[in-house]
């Protein structure tokens, strides 16, 4: 437990590792015996089934390798807490004193019994203190939020606003708070919709900080929310309610329309230079990268989705936990929270809600030096998004370019600053060989003589010069500013222009990567490359609330586009053991590699699936018969799926022989302890099967027959809720809801 006073956050080690380790390992006995089983009993040459029987061993290697490379997310798991209050502390700090002087003026008033204190002076101190701590949020490094929308049609834009409205009420000083929003198909109809959310806004945000609202976003509050009508602030209530009503009818109206009327239009200057031209070269979030920096410049940027709603008032000030720690804040480039839905089906039929990503997956790669960037819902530094690399040095660099990373202790930077002051601190760092060169001024400069001499402090600390410096250093530099607007929007059209981007970095060293489906987790992996670590972090109340797929082609489109992403970044430079080489932890490595390898273990999962069905079919069994000795293998670690995603399924698989299926994980294993309503085919020892609860049934098609008729006479109140899987409930399973194995088809 890492508990040093002054620290800003908190790491537990997740419990029961002894057990998860024990458990590992009863798995790769079964690995084995598995493996000696298949090579022992391989048909001869001419034999039938020898080809069945080499695809299955193929495959079941091929699990083996996949189920071992899940082992390095089990290795280390983590999970962070923070101390929010302490970060208002240290923000403090530099009026420590006279904070004292009130806060002792206040304790004394408690008593009551200080005469000398007239109330005059009690107010006064009152006044101070609240100053004080109005001056300690000045310190607050300013936050950039980035939302992207691409298609009104599919993200219909009062779902849009709704994600800006939200991230608006934010619990953070309203000044130190950006938000972006670009629209990849530069629809009118979602600008229109933005000047009503920034008209909507004067009195949302307001409503918010006076009743402490949760849900951020108005629909969400009005959805979720309710108040009593004899309550005080019902009329408020009720006039709000009013006014997104109203807002809403009109954005809707004007959908329906497919346009803006004029009379809006002419009440907007910005609709008379509307231009919907985009291609799809326009990185949108690379370009709001730029465009930020011209204008708020936040060192500290959050990436959500159009539909991914702020839920937690707190996030902000979570994430600064992490950036602004005194020991390891210099340290993290992202934080990353959960990717938290609110419109799940009752059963999850999609397994949206992540279970294994949040509890297992993600607090496992943390404890390997840190989750993946997954695109929304993440925290930011801007450096680290413009390429800046991983140095030592950053712990005094980022500490002087954010104000409220200030020592709370005076006798510990006492201490350090010795440390600092001393020479022994230069031993083996560049100090002293790299940080003071000279320079002739006919061939680039003057040499430096060591007195009456200006110089930048980011050369002397060792920066290299890079033409990307006329952009960064603008930025650092708040004197050098535009000050004229028009200026300023002519430059912001040219910085929005993917021409801007060629023969430079972006894209490739700065901003995000492009050309990926999962543009993110590369370009959160090269960020690894370059030294950082991230940090993940699930506070208890669901920071975002997103919109999670709804129907199964959405589903399935959506995990084709995350497949073939990852597949891609596998056959890229950007493939996990070969650009992490070195870089990273092998560990890390393989915890990425799990994705990456995910549209690959298809090929597997489908022999798995048809072969040994096919087998069956013709009399072949590839599989021990009930009672053999290698059986116990296959039957130890089958889990069904279901229990985690809590949806019911029909499941078809192989069990000692059988093929059989059932509902709710009765498919293998399970079925000799779970409902099964029928084995298709019988194996070598179908006496063996209780047969009160296993009507045996002879064809494939009798089995569906069967079952569909049982569904609807059981559970037709939930039909929606079933599906046909074929699952081949082999002891590899990755997780409880590893989708890779599982095929769904439509059923009813
Ligand atoms: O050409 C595009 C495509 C998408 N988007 C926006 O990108 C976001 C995510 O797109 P979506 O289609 O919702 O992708 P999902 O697969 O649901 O998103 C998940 O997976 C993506 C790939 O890893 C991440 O980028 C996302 O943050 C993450 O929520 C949405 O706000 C879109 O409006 C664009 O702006 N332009």
């Amino acid at each position: 437990m890492d508990t040093t006073e002054g620290r800003l956050f908190e790491v537990k080690v997740g419990k029961g590792r002894a057990w998860k380790w024990l458990y590992a390992g009863s798995m790769l006995l079964g690995l084995l015996l598995i493996w000696v089983y298949r090579a022992s009993h391989v048909p001869e040459a001419g034999e039938k089934g020898r080809w069945a029987w080499t695809a299955v061993f193929a495959a079941e290697l091929w699990f083996g390798f996949y189920w071992f490379l899940t082992l390095s997310i089990r290795w280390n798991p983590i999970y962070r807490y923070t101390y929010k209050d302490k970060l208002s502390h240290r923000r403090c700090t530099d009026c420590a004193r006279r904070y004292f002087g009130s806060f002792v003026a206040v304790r004394l008033r408690s008593f009551d019994d200080f005469p000398f204190l007239s109330n005059r002076k009690l107010r006064h101190f009152d006044r101070k203190q609240e100053q004080e701590l109005a001056g300690s949020e000045d310190k607050l490094p300013a936050i950039d939020v980035f939302i992207c929308t691409t298609d009104p049609t599919i993200e219909p834009p009062i779902v849009v606003i709704n994600t800006v409205l939200s991230v608006l009420a934010y619990d953070y000083p309203p000044e130190k708070l950006n938000v972006y929003l670009s629209d990849d198909g530069g629809s009118i109809l979602t600008f229109y919709a933005m000047i009503e959310a920034s008209l909507f806004a004067k009195s949302w945000i307001p409503f918010c900080k006076k009743f402490n609202v949760k849900y951020m976003a108005p629909s969400l509050f009005f959805s979720k929310s309710s108040i009593p009508i004899h309550d005080p602030s019902f009329s408020k209530w009720v006039a709000m309610e009013k006014l997104y009503k109203e807002m809403k009818s009109r954005i809707e109206a004007s959908m329906k329309l497919g346009d803006i009327s004029n009379e809006i239009k002419a009440g907007h200057e910005g609709f008379t230079n509307w231009s919907s031209k985009t291609s799809s070269n326009d990185h949108h979030a690379i370009i709001k990268l730029r465009i930020s920096e011209q204008i708020s410049n936040g060192s500290i940027i959050l990436t959500i989705d159009c539909d991914m709603c702020a839920n937690n008032v707190e996030s902000i000030r979570d994430a600064l936990c992490f950036f602004m720690d005194e020991e390891r804040g210099h340290e993290y480039a992202f934080v990353q929270f959960p990717h938290n839905f609110e419109n799940l089906t009752q059963q999850d039929l999609y397994a949206s809600s992540f279970k294994m990503i949040h509890k297992v997956y993600f607090p496992g790669l943390d404890g390997l030096g840190g989750p993946m960037y997954t695109g929304s819902c993440c925290f930011h530094r801007r450096d680290c998004l413009n390429g800046r690399k991983y140095s030592e040095l950053n712990k005094i660099e980022l500490k002087r370019e954010n104000p409220k990373i200030q020592e709370t202790n005076m006798s510990t930077l006492e201490e350090r600053t010795k440390n600092l002051a001393s020479c022994s601190y230069e031993e083996n760092t560049q100090w002293g060989k790299e940080v003071y060169f000279p320079g002739l001024d006919g061939l680039g400069g003057p040499m430096y003589t060591g007195s009456c001499c200006f110089h930048r402090r980011d050369c002397l600390n060792g920066r290299k010069y890079s033409e990307l410096n006329k952009i960064e250093l603008k930025r650092e530099n708040p004197k050098i500013q535009e000050t004229n607007m028009i200026t300023l929007e002519e430059r912001i059209k040219n910085l929005a222009s993917c021409t801007y981007e060629e023969n430079t970095q972006w894209g490739k060293e700065m901003g995000l990567k492009y050309g990926c489906p999962v543009e993110d987790v590369m370009t959160g992996f090269s960020i690894k490359c370059r030294g950082w670590k991230s940090a993940y972090f699930s506070p208890k109340r669901e920071p975002f609330l997103g919109l999670a797929p709804t129907t199964l082609s959405q589903a399935l489109i959506q995990h084709k586009r995350w497949s073939e992403g990852y597949f891609q970044i596998l056959l890229s430079k950007f493939c996990p053991f070969l650009y992490g080489f070195g870089k990273t932890k092998l560990g890390l490595q393989m915890g990425y590699s799990i994705c990456c390898f995910w549209a690959i273990n298809s090929i597997p999962t489908l022999i798995y699936i048809f072969i040994p069905s096919i087998c069956l079919i013709n009399g072949i069994f590839l599989f021990p018969s009930l009672g053999g000795k290698f059986l116990i293998s296959y039957f130890a670690e089958v889990e069904s799926d279901t229990h985690t995603t809590g949806k019911h399924a029909i499941t078809v698989g192989i069990s000692g022989g059988y093929f059989c299926a059932g509902i709710d994980g009765a498919g293998s294993g399970g079925m000799m302890r779970r409902k099964v309503y029928g084995v298709i085919s019988g194996g070598t020892d179908a006496g063996n099967l209780p047969a009160s609860i296993a009507p045996e049934i002879t064809s494939v098609k009798r089995a569906l027959d069967y079952f569909r008729r049982r569904l609807r006479t059981n559970l037709s109140t939930e039909k929606k809720d079933y599906q046909l899987c074929f699952s081949p409930s082999h002891p590899f399973f990755l997780t409880k809801h590893d989708k890779s194995f599982q095929f769904c088809l439509p059923f009813l």
